[in-house]
């Protein structure tokens, strides 16, 4: 366990590392591990199962508060369900990324999942890692330790294209759909930074690491200092 409960966040951009970072953090030092990205994702699910027009902010604001979104926070298994149904493969999926961010931009459901993601992180009383675009800034400002990710759009998308075709960790092949990958991750990131309500942000008193060069166990260390720096203060 960790010595003390503390609140992590751990913000950036797709593909600079913050789930994998954010769940070995969090296993190692007995905290739990919330994927706030997924939550959106799973929103984003549940509007496009049931026919909600997701370029219509007032059909997706009006529809926002429907579907019951659970996760669940060991960092050795996360899981998300949207009313009962684990939704843990399909938010992966094309359709919903090409959404999530039509959807995440609605200030309703904004609202929305930030109570839930205060709550989640209220009950976890051994620590929590939590990860995501707003959580320095909005969710949790009074975080004991907050961390913003980044690394460049070549290595960010040959990161996520090698993910995409199971070879992760390897440099990826085949130019054109590393550049494709490229293209879809800097328009999320437009949308993200650009939206009015909570935009992706480094908050003020964010430590800023740069992945680029960094190794996955790297990454996790830095930040594993970090946390163990902020306790001994
Ligand atoms: N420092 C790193 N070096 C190499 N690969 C990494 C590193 N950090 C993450 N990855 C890999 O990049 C991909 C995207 O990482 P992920 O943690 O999902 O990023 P994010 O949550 O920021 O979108 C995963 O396949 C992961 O294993
Ligand atoms: N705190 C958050 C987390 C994610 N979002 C939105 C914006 C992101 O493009 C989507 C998906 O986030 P997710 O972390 O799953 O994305 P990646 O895994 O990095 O590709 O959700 C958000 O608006 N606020």
């Amino acid at each position: 366990m960790a010595a003390t409960p503390v609140v992590v966040a751990i913000d950036g951009p797709s593909g600079t590392g913050k789930s994998s970072t954010s769940k070995a953090v969090a296993a190692r030092m007995g905290m739990r591990y919330l994927d706030t990205g997924a939550q959106y994702r799973a929103i984003t699910w549940w509007m496009l199962h049931a026919g909600v027009d997701i370029d219509d902010p007032r059909a997706v604001a009006a529809a926002a508060g429907k579907p019951s979104i659970v996760s669940g926070t060991d960092p050795l298994a996360p899981t998300i369900t949207v009313d009962g149904t684990d939704v843990a493969a399909p938010i992966r999926g094309e359709r919903v990324t090409g959404a999530v961010s039509a959807v995440s931009a609605v200030p309703e459901v904004r609202t929305l999942i930030t109570e839930l993601q205060r709550s989640i992180a209220a009950q976890a009383d051994g620590g929590i890692v939590v990860e995501g675009r707003d959580i320095g800034t909005t969710v949790l400002p009074d975080a004991d330790v907050k961390i913003f990710l980044t690394a460049s759009p070549e290595v960010r998308a040959a990161r996520r294209s090698a993910e995409v075709s199971g070879r992760a960790g390897t440099p990826a092949a085949g130019g054109t759909d590393v550049a494709a990958t490229q293209a879809a991750l800097l328009r999320r990131d437009a949308a993200d930074s650009g939206r009015k309500t909570s935009p992706l942000a480094k908050a003020g008193d964010a430590t800023e690491v740069d992945t680029s060069e960094l190794t996955l166990e790297q990454v996790i260390e830095c930040v594993v200092t970090l946390i163990e720096e902020r306790g001994r203060r």
